[in-house]
């Protein structure tokens, strides 16, 4: 596995390293020693699946507040999205940036997004699907927050939205002094 520092210190883009034959390739996803090596968790609490339909579809942005703050790695098993983190850690030097990167069931690249970060999508493909695995369980009380559009990021999305579900339309301004 290629791990490779993104600009927002903690998260990561990792590629899976082909082994190929001619039958096709073996690539691993995920090792603990190579992510311990890296300073990675290596804690798995839960591994989901998300199946999306129409192009343009945003699933975010979310958290989860401590103590289930959670650290998640993504990849897109079908399709294609555009990633989106946002550094919402207090004391951070990158404190409320965010950058983006494209993932696709293509490339064999993971997004690793330590705990502290808001985190969502934007398919760019019908139908895409993708795999995560989380360091915390699922904790619904501990769930948060804020809207795609949230004027306080400036995100700049690369579709009209297709479909969002009500709750993530509906997340209150960011404040910040919230995740002081
Ligand atoms: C995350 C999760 C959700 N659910 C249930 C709760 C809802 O009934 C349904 C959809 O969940 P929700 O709309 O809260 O979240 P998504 O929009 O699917 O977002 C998820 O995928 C994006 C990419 C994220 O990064 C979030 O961390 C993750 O919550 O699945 C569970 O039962 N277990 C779980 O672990």
């Amino acid at each position: 596995m290629k791990f490779t520092p993104l600009p927002l210190a903690g998260a990561w883009l990792i590629e899976m390293e082909r082994i190929r034959d001619h039958r096709g390739f073996n690539a691993r996803a995920w090792c603990a020693e190579e992510m311990a090596a890296h300073g990675l968790t290596t804690r798995i609490a839960q591994v989901n699946v998300i199946r999306n339909g129409p192009r343009g579809t945003i699933r975010g942005m979310h958290y989860q507040r401590p103590p289930f703050a959670e650290t998640k790695l993504f990849r897109v098993t079908r399709g294609a999205i555009f990633d989106v983190i946002v550094d919402l850690r207090a004391g951070s030097p990158t404190r409320l940036q965010w950058i983006s990167v494209e993932l696709n069931a293509e490339d064999g690249r993971l997004l690793y997004v330590p705990e502290g970060f808001g985190q969502g999508f934007q398919t760019l493909a019908d139908d895409t699907e993708l795999t995560y695995q989380v360091s915390a369980p699922y904790s619904p009380a501990h769930g948060s927050g804020f809207r795609p559009d949230d004027p306080a990021f400036g995100i700049d999305w690369p579709l009209p939205v297709a479909a969002i579900s009500d709750k993530d339309a509906g997340w209150p301004d960011f404040k910040a002094e919230v995740m002081a």
